[in-house]
């Protein structure tokens, strides 16, 4: 089925600048959120707890903090961007008692509506914004004047008007500058969590953490090893962004070329796709979801101890040696990014 993309043209910037936001956290997607969204000239306030650690930045950014609760009765359009295993108790706690007939309920990831763990009463909207992109460069971009794609669906349309509700919020941190698709929180949850376990963030960090093993193990230098498989891994990932598979196999030598054409479906292996077809059914079957809330109600002791091995990886130790000597390369992730 053919997709609708929207772009800046299509949107009505007017209509999210007639709203009242709450964005409820200020992390990788928060501070991004409420940053271009004030940029844009929407009125926006920030709901975070007493405690949060997150408050001192976004107060030096300018922003009116209030509590979840506070920020979600004075708003109309509530954006929840804390952890996804933690909106279901913000939600029944702060946001819930808040809403108000025409109220819209907004999200950057499907996660809790897709596996049922927020029920939305009927008088609201509820639609996604989910930026196809880490948050710090979504705001980077957007400072620069680009803009990462988003996706946006609508689940609830009790104003009918959602959906130009949900891009008119999108071109306002800077989608419709790239493009905006129209999809479902079926769709972009599934599809997020297969790309981000199997291709973007655990495929790929499995995939230089076993590139840089096999070369360090037989004998490379670790600095090397550490150039080949991340650093330059980078700038391959640079052509594919900018022209495709295509654009990368032109500006590789022939060497590289034969070599990728035949010894990357060794690699990545007939049986690599099998596993991937198991992760695709466990995100579809809801398996992952039990699994990951679980983990998260338990107090997350695979996660820490996972984490921490990662941390620990001899390439960790290498890079932070390499990237020291190329100030332009460790652009610290800030507030402004
Ligand atoms: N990271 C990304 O780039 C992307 C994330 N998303 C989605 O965006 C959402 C947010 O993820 P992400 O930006 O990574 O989150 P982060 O972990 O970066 O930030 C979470 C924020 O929520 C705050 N928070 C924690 N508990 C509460 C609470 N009880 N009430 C209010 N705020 C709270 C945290 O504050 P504190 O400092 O106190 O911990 C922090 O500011 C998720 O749905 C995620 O799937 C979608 C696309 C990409
Ligand atoms: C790829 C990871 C992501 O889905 C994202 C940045 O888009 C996330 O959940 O952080
Ligand atoms: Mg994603
Ligand atoms: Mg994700």
């Amino acid at each position: 089925m053919a997709v609708e993309i929207f772009y800046d043209d299509d949107a009505d910037l007017s209509i999210i600048q007639g709203r009242k936001v709450a964005v409820i956290g200020y992390g990788s997607q928060g501070h991004a959120h409420s940053l271009s969204l004030r940029d844009s000239g929407v009125d926006v306030r920030i709901g975070l707890p007493e405690g949060s650690k997150s408050r001192a930045k976004a107060e030096e950014q300018g922003l009116r903090v209030l509590t979840p609760a506070e920020a979600s009765a004075e708003a109309d359009l509530i954006m929840i961007l804390a952890p996804d295993t933690k909106q279901r108790h913000i939600y029944e706690q702060d946001i819930a008692p808040n809403l108000k007939d025409g109220d819209a309920l907004f999200f950057g990831h499907g996660f809790n509506i897709r596996y049922d763990l927020i029920k939305p009463p009927a008088n609201v909207d509820v639609a996604m914004v989910a930026p196809k992109g880490p948050g710090h460069l979504v705001r980077r971009q957007f400072v620069d004047g680009k803009g990462v794609p988003a996706l946006i669906a609508v689940e609830q349309d009790a104003s009918g008007n959602a959906q130009a509700l949900a891009l008119s919020y999108a071109a306002a941190i800077g989608g419709a500058r790239a493009g905006v698709i129209k999809t479902t929180f079926t769709e972009e949850t599934e599809t997020d969590l297969f790309g981000e376990q199997a291709v973007l963030c655990g495929g790929a960090s499995a995939l230089v953490q076993t590139g840089f093993e096999v070369l360090t193990e037989a004998g490379y230098a670790p600095e090397i090893a550490y150039f080949e498989v991340l650093h330059e891994l980078k700038l391959i990932v640079d052509l594919m962004y900018e022209g495709g598979i295509a654009r990368q196999r032109y500006s590789i030598s022939d060497t590289a070329e034969y070599g990728d054409l035949t010894r990357g479906p060794r690699v990545i292996s007939p049986a690599v796709k099998e596993e991937m077809k198991k992760i695709l059914g466990e995100i579809q079957d809801g398996t992952f979801a039990r699994e990951w809330v679980a983990e998260d109600e338990a107090g997350r002791p695979n996660f820490t101890k996972l984490e921490e091995q990662g941390n620990q990886h001899p390439i960790e130790a290498t890079g932070k040696k390499l990237r020291d000597l190329m100030s332009w390369v460790d652009r610290p992730i800030t507030e402004t990014a």
